[in-house]
């Protein structure tokens, strides 16, 4: 049994509310939904390593209607420019030494132009993040000011740039200070530049390829850099192997809780599995598995799936891993629209289960391809074709595209060359980012046994940052 690791890790915390790209019938323009698309830029795989830094402009438009409220009216992601010309419309540049920043006050922003980014601020957004001790706690980085105690016409009375720094005074005497450079960081133009998390894409050629180590087991427990080269590579390519685990439950227990916190679901906290037909699904048999992704019944799915065999005596029983995201960029390329379309068709996923002692229902809404509405990044597909429920909540017009994007995705997932097949062995356990890598199994002969666990992609996120990686 592996020692557990000292508990220099504990920082765990919290949970966080995601925004989830919906499709509303509604506001659905004449023919289904989805406007067209024209043009477009992106910047990805091809070259072995490249990084996913996608910037889909064509897709920006549309990305307004995943911000439909109900009441049908429609939230505009371009500035608006309403009152802009009542403003004060002059740029006061600095000093010569400084001509890199100029700022303008309109009727309803502020525009700053500093380090060759063009930034828009509404006057509320510069009221509620004021950092001041009266507005913002920067012990617990949480906000003391009442947003709601904003008015919402407010404007500042002045406004004046130093070197670093721009002030505003506002109407009740109060003065917030920003730098320059927090600004470039976290305005809306800045974040629309970035990707949240920097991955490689991958095909099986380019993963091997890249020769990525696996990570003995004791370095991994034990050792700040082990784990911290596991998780490095876990979040570049979404899979990670650890050898020289001892070939038990338990063990496979620890090395999962190194990195995050357990997801118990209705399989239960740590799983073990043969083919028993002891649960009402096909990975309790000894049938082939097609490349899917799990728990896509779940309104979020699990994060994270470790898998260890801890005994195969027979032939078969390969697995299969695909870069879900390689294949999307490819429709992306290929198909713009066809992505945008599973960008926004909305699906359930549905698991019944009535065998002996276990009796689940579970039904999770959600796309295909889930994106970040202000840079269009994928950050989770969920794709499985034996758990898909029945289609429902789209038009028929709307389905048949959607069959024919969902066709182009599942032809990419397909290809060969993009798939990668590893044959798991004792000891040597397996990291699946459950959100982004499709996993399948060969059909099998024998005993074969199967231990692992879910686990919660926050806590993963959380271990990473503490470790100082970009997460
Ligand atoms: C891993 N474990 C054997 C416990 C569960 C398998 C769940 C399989 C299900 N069809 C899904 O894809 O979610
Ligand atoms: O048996 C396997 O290798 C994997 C089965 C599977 O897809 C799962 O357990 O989620
Ligand atoms: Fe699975």
């Amino acid at each position: 049994m592996v020692r557990r690791p000292p508990s220099s890790l504990q920082h765990r915390s919290g949970s966080s509310s995601r925004w989830f790209a919906g499709f509303s019938p509604g506001r659905a323009p004449a023919g289904g939904g989805v406007e067209p698309s024209s043009g477009g830029t992106v910047c990805a795989s091809g070259l072995p390593g490249s990084m996913w830094c996608h910037r889909l402009t064509h897709l920006f438009s549309s990305t307004r209607c995943l911000l439909n409220r109900g009441s049908g009216h429609q939230i505009s992601w371009q500035p608006r420019y309403r009152k802009s010309l009542l403003a004060v419309s002059r740029w006061h540049h600095m000093a010569p030494a400084s001509l890199n920043c100029a700022w303008q006050l309109h009727g309803d922003h502020l525009e700053l132009r500093y380090a060759e980014t063009l930034m828009r601020f509404d006057y509320v957004w510069l009221r509620d993040h004021c950092r001041s001790a009266s507005c913002y706690n920067t012990k617990t980085n949480q906000r003391s000011l009442d947003t709601a105690s904003v008015d919402l016409c407010i404007k500042p009375k002045t406004v004046r740039v130093d070197e670093t720094t721009l002030f505003l005074t506002w109407p009740d005497g109060h003065v917030t200070r920003y730098g320059l450079e927090w600004l470039v960081k976290n305005s809306y133009e800045g974040q629309k530049q970035q990707v949240m998390h920097p991955r490689i894409l991958w095909n099986a050629e380019i993963y091997q390829q890249a020769q990525v180590p696996s990570v003995d087991c004791q370095n991994f427990l034990e050792t700040k850099e082990g784990l911290k080269e596991f998780l490095q590579n876990f979040l570049l390519y979404g899979i990670a192997f650890v050898e020289n685990v001892p070939p038990t439950k338990e063990d496979t227990e620890i090395l999962a809780e190194r990195i995050s916190l357990i997801r118990e679901t209705i399989y239960g906290r740590m799983w073990y599995f043969t083919s028993d037909f002891s649960r009402g699904d096909t990975a309790y048999t000894k049938l082939a598995l097609d490349r899917h992704t799990d728990t896509t019944y779940f309104q979020e799915p699990c994060g994270i799936q470790v898998f260890h065999c801890l005994k195969h005596e027979g032939t078969g029983g390969r697995t299969l891993l695909v870069d879900g995201f390689y294949a999307a960029e490819q429709v992306l390329q290929r198909a713009p629209e066809e992505f945008e379309l599973l960008t926004k068709v909305p699906l359930k996923h549905e698991y019944i289960e009535n065998v002996v002692g276990c009796h689940n229902h579970m039904i999770g809404v959600g796309p295909v391809l889930n994106i970040y509405p202000w840079n269009n990044e994928l950050y989770l597909i969920r794709y499985n074709n034996y758990d898909r429920a029945v289609i429902n909540t789209v038009p028929y017009d709307v389905v048949h595209r959607w069959y024919a994007a969902h066709r182009t995705l599942t032809t990419e997932l397909r290809r060969p060359e993009n798939e990668l097949w590893v044959k798991l062995k004792p000891g040597k356990a397996l990291f699946v980012d459950n959100w982004r890598i499709l996993h399948g199994r060969e059909s099998f002969t024998g005993y074969r046994q199967l231990c692992g666990c879910y686990l919660t992609r926050d806590d993963m996120l959380n271990t990473a940052r503490f470790l100082g990686l970009q997460a």
